[in-house]
């Protein structure tokens, strides 16, 4: 009966795909995707730097672009997904960081920050559908928003520690915004990687689903349980709670760019990024 009931759903989602989802092309750049469904206000923002949504520079640039458009386009909701059927995001591209430009690495890190604070800020309603691994600026982006669902078999959490990296500030105020804050501090320490069920156990994702469809059609039905609530009211009150952790970064963003360039070019963490790029290549072979 359940499954009946769900591929009527899905039945209905391919229709909908098919039918009523149009291009917002100013805000369709050459790494990310966004389609409104012109039935439902919903746009979807799709992250398509293949093979893994590395988040180099420009795929920063296209998703800031992309999450300002569909904020003046007043859409109903911003659902974040990948084009890849088992990655949603690999997290920061290391390569940006490794031997790095010094004047582009300051770039790359600000875009970071504008992503996080147009996303985290952000006045239409947002949620993820992860449908792959989502690992540390991958969690970072899907943390961000206010809801997420999961396609299971998949590992999702703030890695940094497992790399010899300190995440910054606001990336633990992102996951203690969606974490208990005793079993956020034990993953923050521990590097941890959840797999998917054990996301849910602990909040980290609201749902899980089979299939990627199912996962936009929870995300749509997420925004649609604001349907009796006053819009601005809503966002004035995310906007209040979230107030404080943004307001951390705006108020220290100069120096957080200092403190990142400063970090990354310590030979000690350098080396440890080559031997990471290093691993993660020989594991490709
Ligand atoms: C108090 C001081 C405060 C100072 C503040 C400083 C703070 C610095 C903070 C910096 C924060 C960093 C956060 C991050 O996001 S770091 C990135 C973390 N990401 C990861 O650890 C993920 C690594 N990748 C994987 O685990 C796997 O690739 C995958 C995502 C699970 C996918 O696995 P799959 O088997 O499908 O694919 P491959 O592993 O074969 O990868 C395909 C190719 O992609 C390359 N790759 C993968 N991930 C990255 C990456 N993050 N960056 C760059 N390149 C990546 C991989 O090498 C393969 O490349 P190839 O085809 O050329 O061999």
């Amino acid at each position: 009966m359940q499954s009946a009931l769900i591929n009527g759903k899905k039945l209905c989602c391919s229709m909908l795909l098919k039918n009523c989802f149009r291009p917002l092309s100013a805000a369709s750049g050459k790494l990310t995707n966004v389609e409104i469904n012109d039935k439902t206000g919903v746009a979807v923002l799709t992250m398509n730097r293949l093979p893994v949504n590395g988040l180099n520079l420009d795929l920063l640039r296209d998703l800031l672009q992309s999450i300002q458009e569909i904020e003046k386009n007043k859409c109903r909701g911003l659902i974040l997904t990948s084009a890849s059927n088992t990655i949603f995001s690999a997290g920061l591209d290391i390569t940006e960081m490794y031997k790095p430009d010094q004047e582009r690495l300051k770039q790359f890190w600000n875009a970071l920050q504008d992503v996080w604070l147009a996303l985290y800020g952000s006045a239409v309603p947002t949620a993820a559908a992860i449908n792959g691994h989502s690992p540390a600026g991958g969690c970072l982006l899907a943390s961000s928003c206010e809801y997420r669902v999961m396609l299971p078999k998949y590992t999702i959490g703030l890695n940094e520690t497992q790399l010899g990296i300190v995440a910054p500030k606001w990336f633990m105020s992102t996951f203690r915004n969606v974490l208990p804050r005793r079993i956020a501090e034990q993953a923050l320490v521990q590097g941890k990687m959840f797999t998917s069920d054990e996301a849910l156990k602990v909040g980290l994702v609201d749902e899980l689903v089979a299939s990627k469809e199912e996962a936009l059609i929870k995300c749509e039905k997420f925004f649609a349980s604001f349907s009796k609530t006053d819009p601005i009211a809503r966002y004035l009150t995310k906007k209040q709670l979230r107030y404080n952790d943004m307001k951390e970064l705006q108020d220290e963003k100069v120096q957080d760019v200092e403190n990142f360039v400063s970090f990354v070019n310590q030979p000690t963490v350098q080396k440890s990024l080559g031997f990471y790029l290093e691993s993660l290549k020989k594991k490709a072979k």
